[in-house]
């Protein structure tokens, strides 16, 4: 077996050194064309741009205001043009006269964009973090790469959600409201202490954990809710983690600061707010999507929530004569998280370079959007490809709340001369599978070891070397996440680690080992893993189940230690089984346990 340092520190298993990325690879030759690509049937390199086939100065389009220190970088190697409050005809007839476009969250960059920018369009630049403004996916088929500034802004934000937090708990804007009409209504704005209070933040990420350092300071309690936060990071700022509903049902004032997912979207409705403290006052500078608006209305009206403060929301601008924001109990701003002089300055830098080191044909670590590898590496790697996300995302899946992944250790197992392995696209895939589940960042080749860095995610690679053919890349990749509970028991290998283990057959990707337990299911659809005492009749019991509900049953395997002992049964199903037939399947007497994972 050969067993490598962590990627960081090793030369990746090369096929093409021109690949390499410690000689500074360019957009031409990591940059190809998205898989999903309609307009092409078979995967290809596309040149996206390369500086040598410049004749002129490129022209970058600033669509929205931008800080002095990154134009005047832009300046330096481009024409610039700055152009804002363009409307979508306008922005679609200049594109076709520039190479960048440079956007905030207050620009569309629809398809209809890189349809008329006619090819010339060969970078996008998000002046931030959230790119749901773009397009990605007609950037990627358009060859348009997408690049952002994820962390210039981290503390303007956590400084808004402070500014909101102790604004609201002392009325400053509906008392300067009243002193301006002309009132004087000292009584009225009577506001509640901050010292002492709990203050639940939800997502400790970038953001979330500077609000709490602060909050700290201003001698509040502070507990967090991310499932996937470390807990030494929440040690490190005296911050202690808890579940969700722990964190609900203690926290006079709520933060948020998790990403908009399908997991997060109106994590906050009628439900959860009944599960809150009577009075608690909620604070939302992550985005509006995460509050079901209309239950938050219910809440304020029916005394559950005594204040909000919101700076983001569902539909921006919201509607003209919306409830939420005309209630007198909340404090509205317009997605001002991120606009402090600093960190437009900051983020202006950190745009401008990146889409200069772009247009120069350099790797860029912020891209977003999907580059690929050579096609006949590509081609050759592509079932392994979507192993490699579907393992990473069933390990994640299987991290009990609260444990923090740090350290994952990928095996993968050939008969290839590890010279002649790419792995870096099925790190980048692992990686991907396992970071985008928890959070709204996109992951790809280029991205996915800063992603993985940032997020204190150490992933560890290692080589076991089979005698036999090396006609196929690679024989089985198993992925491990060390340090961690599960909420699925049985997939702790003897070693400790949460550990799944998958095949390509037929080039179609398949789940082969759960912890100990051998398995076989194909990756397709979702899966329901149950342990059961191995017994007669069990994938019947289990079976009539899910077809009472209609739920297609697409695979079905058992994996034991000894007949009769304890099994592992892998079931692959079409779709989501409701919530009572997954507890109807818990409820069978010999089922241990059980989990419903997702691809
Ligand atoms: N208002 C603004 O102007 C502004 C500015 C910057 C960022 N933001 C928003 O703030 C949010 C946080 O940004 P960030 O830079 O800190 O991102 P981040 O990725 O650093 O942190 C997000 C955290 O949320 C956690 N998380 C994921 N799913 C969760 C769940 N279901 N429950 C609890 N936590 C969960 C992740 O583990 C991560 O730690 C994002 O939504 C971002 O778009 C808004
Ligand atoms: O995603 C972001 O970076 C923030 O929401 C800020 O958006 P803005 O650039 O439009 O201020």
């Amino acid at each position: 077996m050969a067993t490598s340092a962590p990627h960081a520190l090793r030369t990746p298993f090369l096929r093409n050194p021109s690949l390499s990325l410690s000689s500074k690879p360019t957009l031409s030759s990591v940059f190809p064309v998205s898989l999903s690509s309609r307009r092409r049937a078979s995967p290809r390199l596309v040149v996206v741009l390369s500086a040598a086939r410049l004749d002129a100065k490129p022209t970058v389009l600033v669509a929205e205001k931008l800080g002095e220190a990154g134009l005047d970088l832009l300046k330096e190697f481009a024409n610039v043009d700055c152009s804002y409050n363009l409307s979508p005809e306008e922005l679609c007839t200049k594109i076709s006269l520039c190479d960048a476009l440079i956007v905030r969250s207050g620009t569309k960059v629809s398809r209809e964009v890189f349809e008329s920018s006619g090819g010339r369009l060969k970078v996008v630049g998000r002046a931030g973090v959230g790119i749901d403004n773009v397009d990605l996916g007609a950037a990627t088929e358009f060859g348009c790469l997408v690049v952002n500034a994820p962390t210039a802004n981290t503390v303007a934000a956590a400084e808004h959600g402070i500014a909101l937090l102790t604004a609201m708990a002392r009325n400053v804007a509906q008392a300067d409201a009243s002193v301006k009409a002309g009132k004087w209504q000292r009584n009225k704005y009577v506001g509640v202490s901050l010292v002492g209070k709990t203050l639940a933040v939800m997502g400790f990420g970038k953001v979330g954990s500077e609000v709490a350092r602060r909050a700290k300071g201003l001698g509040m309690h502070v507990i967090a809710h991310d499932p996937y936060a470390p807990a030494d990071r929440a040690r490190a700022i005296g911050v202690e983690l808890v579940s969700f509903d722990e964190a609900l049902a203690s926290a006079d004032f709520i933060s948020l600061h998790m990403p908009l997912t399908p997991a997060t979207s109106k994590v906050l409705n009628d439900e959860t707010f009944a599960k809150m403290k009577k009075g608690v006052r909620i604070v939302n500078v992550a985005r509006g999507g995460v509050i079901d608006e209309d239950a938050l209305v219910r809440a304020l009206d029916g005394g559950i929530v005594a204040q909000a403060a919101l700076d983001v929301f569902t539909v921006e601008p919201p509607p003209q004569g919306n409830t939420l924001v005309l209630h007198e109990r909340v404090t509205a701003t317009p997605h001002l998280g991120a606009s402090t002089m600093e960190a437009q300055e900051g983020v202006a830098v950190e745009i401008a370079e990146a889409v200069v080191g772009a247009l120069k044909g350099e790797l860029a670590a912020t891209a977003v959007n999907a580059p690929m590898v050579p096609a006949e590496v590509l081609t050759e790697l592509k079932p392994y490809v979507v192993l490699a996300e579907k393992l990473g995302r069933l390990a994640v899946q299987l991290v009990a709340g609260g444990s923090g992944v740090k350290t994952v250790k990928v095996s993968y197992a050939s008969a290839r001369a590890p010279d002649d392995l790419d792995t870096r696209l099925l790190r980048a895939m692992i990686t991907k599978g396992l970071i985008e589940p928890i959070s709204d960042v996109f992951v790809n080749l280029v991205n996915a070891d800063f992603t993985a860095k940032q997020r204190g995610l150490r992933i560890t690679e290692e080589r076991t070397v089979l005698d036999g053919s090396p006609e196929s890349p690679l024989d089985s990749i198993q992925v491990q996440i060390a340090n961690v509970e599960s909420k699925f028991a049985s997939a702790i290998s003897e070693s400790g680690e949460i550990t799944v283990e998958g095949r390509v057959k037929d080039g179609v990707p398949h789940l082969t080992k759960v912890g100990s337990f051998e398995v076989d299911v194909s990756l397709e659809g979702s899966i329901i893993l149950c342990r059961q005492v191995d017994q007669p009749g069990m994938i019947g019991q289990v079976g009539s189940i899910l077809g009472e509900e209609n739920v297609n049953v697409s695979f079905m395997s058992v994996g034991r230690i000894a007949p009769r002992k304890q099994a592992v049964m892998a079931i692959g199903v079409d779709d989501q089984p409701s919530k009572s037939s997954l507890k109807r399947i818990g409820d069978v007497p010999a089922i241990e346990e059980f989990v419903f994972l997702k691809l």
